[in-house]
């Protein structure tokens, strides 16, 4: 029997989701222009020298043959623009039949999902919740909690990321604080 060198295993923080073993991908304010819906706050929060980190998550540098997946760990922290509460920019896979998992270990918030012909669906994330986001759905994680919201994320690792028509149009629908809890509403600016 040869052992082989191919599996792969990545210590992570079960509280914050970090890992002191590899740098993660980081998201500020700056990096999320077109993506709130009041793009004014956002600008003036900026000019303020206000630019916080939204969110961070690891991409792991692994094989990416079909038949191989990836993994790892998002942390969208709490805080809100005008109202919308922070989130990640969302994406649909280039391989849009993908599916992906999230398993939530910390946090609360919800998963935002739309496909291409504008159904849409939203699931709830708390700890030990696992959503499966359907093949063909843009996917946003959005925290609506005071803690940051820590997921483990896996899914086909050729599938690709498709960011077009999410920093154009936006999605549909936005998650808003009203009277201190989430709703959920039309976004005024996404247009056909
Ligand atoms: O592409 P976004 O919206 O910045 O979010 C990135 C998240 O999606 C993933 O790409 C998984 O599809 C993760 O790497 C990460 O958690
Ligand atoms: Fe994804």
């Amino acid at each position: 029997m040869t052992k082989t060198n191919l599996a792969n295993a990545t210590l992570f923080d079960l509280n914050t989701g970090l890992s002191n073993e590899e740098e993660s991908v980081k998201r500020h304010l700056s990096d999320m222009k077109k993506l709130f819906h009041d793009t004014e706050a956002l600008e003036q929060q900026l000019d303020n020298g206000d630019n916080p980190l939204i969110y961070e998550y690891y991409a792991l540098d692994l094989p990416n043959t079909a038949g191989d997946i990836q993994y790892g760990t998002s942390i969208v922290y709490p805080g809100t623009l005008n109202g919308e509460y922070y989130m990640t920019k969302g994406h649909f896979h280039e391989i849009l039949e993908t599916g992906e998992v999230y398993f939530c270990l910390s946090g609360q918030g919800y998963m935002l999902m739309e496909s291409p012909e504008g159904e849409w669906e939203i699931e709830e994330l708390v700890p030990g919740r696992a959503v499966q986001v359907p093949p063909r759905y843009a996917h946003r994680s959005i925290n609506t909690g005071n803690e940051p919201m820590v997921t483990f994320f896996t899914f086909r690792a050729d599938a690709g990321h498709d960011y077009g028509s999410i920093e154009t149009k936006g999605y549909r629908k936005l998650v808003v604080e009203k009277d201190g809890k989430p709703e959920i509403i039309d976004n005024p600016k996404w247009a056909l």
